[in-house]
């Protein structure tokens, strides 16, 4: 019996120790996340002598422009398959819209190899260290029947449900919300007379959604030949999160420091062929299917918390809503947790780990013919902290057929990390920007899961920003790369005032020409 007591009692002990060892790490957990130092971006404040916003007049003609823009249908399908036409005639639409701009006699404007734009807006220093804004004028192909209103048609609606005017068509978020923001806040600029102390360049591909190799590429290859180094860079990249990260009542811009890499696997089938009324037992589209099938079942593993994304959470913990600050602040605890919630949903899986997408699969000639050979193509996003070959291997894995052949057609290897913080003035200028007009905003850095041009501009700048000045929800990050993509007048209005008072504010906020260099140290500064 009084063993038994003895027994219980130890037991009792070793409970209660475990209940207040749980105690004390969820104390000490607690203290930290209230202990936080908050990470706002008040410093820089443009103080020249130009007012640092738009007047109404001219703000309200821009939506118009805007949608004018998306009635070009400038499509490119292949690397080398792009809509030459379009594309010279949007030069025009360029040209007839930004007189002040083409006209200007500081802004120097060169046709790089046919299709591509490149601004340079000569400065009165030459001392001073140039930057770049990068856009492209590019869209991807459309299903035109999955459109409520047509792809290019630029019309304006107002959606009663939202109370927001909307102006649709392909490219209104992707990527000509960046050419025109820029062009439409350059054009005032030069009406305001405006002429900067800082030169900088303004870069338009025209390739963009099939790899930039005719585009961006060359552009870089003209200032490489001309020894420019910047001193940042701004693309497109991570649009302002309203309600897409889980325990973030405010919003988020996270701005991409580093990118994704991109691998293009092909999985093709050979098999026995016939009449499809007697039909072979192994058929190569069932054996396909059964291989594409696998690859979505078992994604490829997590990396969080491995890679250069995590540090976003240090950025979002202060502002972040409880319980989810106990949790951001405490990734040490709580990643797996944190990990499982976001695997959950598409956009903030794709933080996590290298992404899968069959985009392209094909077999077959005709109904009653068993085709001989499929074949799929799959697309990834690889994660910063996974391999290429680990990536392949785990395809390979999964498959787990000797009969299905999993090669690499073409990849890339994610980006290097670009300094980020208070200390590295592109960044600043960046965060300081969005902080002035959208104060609730948190300024954070990422990485981002798409691809863009900056692949070909790594060499000019270690100083590489991917990030888009527009609010975006789930609903409309759904629509890039789909249907119904389409952008609020008010997005529009707010990126061509963003980018108006990031110029300006360029001028006066000017890095000491050693600072920044090709080779600077990655991560925070
Ligand atoms: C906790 C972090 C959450 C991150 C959530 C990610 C949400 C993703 C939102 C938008 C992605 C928008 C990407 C826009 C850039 C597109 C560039 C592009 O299309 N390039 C071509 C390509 O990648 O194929
Ligand atoms: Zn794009
Ligand atoms: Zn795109």
């Amino acid at each position: 019996m009084a063993s038994v007591r003895r027994v219980c009692q130890v037991i009792c002990i070793v409970f209660t120790l475990i209940l207040l060892a749980i105690g004390g790490i969820l104390l000490a957990a607690t203290i930290r996340a209230l202990m936080l130092e908050d990470t706002d971006y008040q410093y820089s404040a443009y103080e020249g002598g130009l007012i640092d916003d738009i007047p109404a007049s001219y703000l309200e003609t821009l939506p118009q422009i805007f949608a004018d823009a998306l009635k070009i249908p400038t499509v490119s399908k292949e690397p080398g398959d792009y809509d030459r036409e379009q594309l010279l005639k949007f030069h025009q639409f360029l040209r007839d819209n930004f007189p002040n701009v083409f006209n200007s006699s500081f802004i120097k404007v060169e046709v790089i190899n046919t299709y591509s734009l490149l601004f340079t807006i000569m400065g009165s220093d030459e001392n001073v260290q140039p930057y770049l804004l990068a856009s492209h004028m590019d869209v991807v192909p459309v299903d035109e029947n999955k459109w409520s209103n047509p792809p290019f048609s630029g019309r304006i609606m107002h959606d009663p449900d939202i109370g927001e005017l909307y102006i649709w068509g392909r490219g209104a978020i992707d990527d000509k919300s960046g050419v025109m923001g820029i062009m439409m806040a350059l054009e005032y600029l030069v009406i305001s007379g405006f002429q900067p102390k800082r030169k900088f360049y303004v870069a338009f591909g025209h390739d963009e959604e099939v790899n930039g190799y005719d585009g961006a590429y060359h552009i870089s290859k003209t200032l490489l030949a001309r020894n420019v180094t910047l001193d940042f860079l701004l693309d497109e990249g991570m649009p302002i999160l309203e309600g897409v990260i889980k325990g973030m009542d405010v919003p988020v811009a996270v701005i991409g420091v580093t990118e994704k890499g991109w691998m293009r696997v092909k999985v093709e089938v050979e098999g026995e062929g016939g009449h499809s009324s007697i039909p072979p037992k192994d058929q190569v589209v069932t054996r396909l299917s059964k291989a594409i099938y696998n690859l979505g079942r078992y994604p490829q593993p997590s990396m969080f918390g491995t890679g250069p994304e995590s540090d976003l959470f240090n950025y979002l913990a202060p502002k972040a809503s409880w319980p989810y600050k106990l949790v951001f602040a405490n990734l040490w605890l709580f990643r797996p947790l944190l990990e499982m919630v976001m695997s959950a949903s598409r956009e903030t899986n794709a933080f996590l780990r290298t992404t899968t997408a069959a985009t392209i699969v094909r077999a077959g000639v005709k109904e009653n013919v068993v085709p001989t050979s499929g074949y799929a193509i799959v697309n990834h996003r690889v994660h910063p902290a996974q391999s290429l070959e680990d990536v392949l291997q785990h395809d390979i894995d999964i498959i787990g057929d000797a009969k299905v052949k999993v090669s690499v057609d073409q990849q890339r290897a994610a980006h290097p990390v670009s300094p980020y913080g208070p200390k590295v003035p592109g960044w600043r200028l960046i965060a300081s920007t969005l902080q002035h007009f959208f104060p609730k905003v948190v300024a954070a850095p990422g990485m981002l899961v798409a691809n863009t041009d900056t692949i070909h501009y790594l060499n000019l700048t270690s100083c590489v920003y991917r990030f888009m000045p527009i609010f975006l929800d789930n609903t409309l990050i759904y629509t890039i790369h789909t249907h119904n993509e389409r952008l609020p007048v008010s997005a529009v209005i707010n990126e061509v005032r963003y980018y108006h008072r990031l110029i300006l504010s360029a001028d006066v906020d000017v890095p000491p020409i050693e600072d920044i260099r090709p080779g600077h140290r990655s991560g925070e500064l």
